[in-house]
């Protein structure tokens, strides 16, 4: 495996007594896909979310690139970042979420210029590259329109635009079909396939097993906060080792 992009070592979370994530190790190689898999609970959001720095690690880290998120070393110590310097980390990782959390007043054009325009690019720079990117993800036709005027689909086909606008070098998507009707799940699986292919790098939880077997360079499973099977598709999707990965897997497939 070339040089990882993102390096998850011992990586714990608690919310009160409920030990939430348990010792993660992840490697995720520059330019591949990595899929979490899991049964409701095990983990996969939390995880995401303290690969972003969201949620705070009681242990452990998550390196991207070579920097500690929300920390930095001081000999063997590591010390907390300024919100600041997080933000500054996180501007570098786009995240999609289930719900596609657009802005309801805001175009489809506005909402993708959000993130650049807070970040200081000048506004006709950033309609060029929110113009290009909604073109990437078929909607060049609904610049101005508003959320209340689109499909599930395109709703969170404007949001991958808006996560891409500040050019990051990580995406992490949080079941982004699972909000959507049926027939819309093809387009959004569709425009990430498209991503896969210009080699970001991307850590994808879902549930659509078809997507993972067609998509993931590998395929992690998570089982009550532990990382317990991680290898390619055709390994953890056919013939997965653990217990639980296997229950869970014949239920799905
Ligand atoms: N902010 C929080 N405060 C307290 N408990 C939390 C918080 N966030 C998550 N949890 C708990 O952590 C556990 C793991 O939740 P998480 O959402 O990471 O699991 P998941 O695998 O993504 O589940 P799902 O597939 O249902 O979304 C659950 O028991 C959940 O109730």
């Amino acid at each position: 495996m070339s040089e990882p992009l993102v390096r998850v070592r011992g990586l714990s979370k608690q919310f009160g007594a409920n030990t939430v994530l348990d010792g993660i190790d992840l490697d995720v190689a520059r330019g591949s896909v990595a899929v979490v898999l899991g049964p409701s609970g095990s983990g996969k959001s939390t995880l995401l979310r303290t690969v972003n720095h969201l949620e705070k690690p009681d242990a452990g880290f998550v390196e991207v690139d070579g920097e500690i998120i929300g920390y930095r070393r001081e000999g063997a110590q590591l010390r907390e970042l300024s919100d600041r310097a997080v933000t500054r980390q996180r501007s570098r990782i786009g995240m999609v979420f289930q719900q596609f959390n657009l802005f309801p007043h805001k175009t489809a054009l506005e909402n993708v210029l959000e993130g650049q325009l807070a970040a200081g690019v000048r506004r006709r720079a950033a309609e060029t590259r929110g113009r290009e990117l909604l073109d990437r993800v078929g909607l060049a036709d609904k610049e101005r329109s508003y959320p209340r005027q689109m499909s599930g689909g395109q709703q969170q086909r404007v949001a991958i635009a808006r996560a891409l606008a500040v050019e990051p070098e990580l995406m992490l998507f949080d079941e982004p079909t699972s909000a959507l009707d049926p027939e819309m799940v093809g387009e959004v699986l569709g425009v990430m396939k498209d991503l896969a292919r210009t080699g970001m790098t991307m850590i994808v939880v879902t549930h659509e097993i078809g997507f993972a077997r067609e998509v993931a360079d590998q395929v992690v499973f998570l089982d009550d906060g532990r990382l317990v099977e991680a290898g390619p598709p055709g390994d953890v999707l056919v013939s997965p080792t653990h217990e639980r990965a296997r229950a869970f897997l014949s239920a799905v497939l």
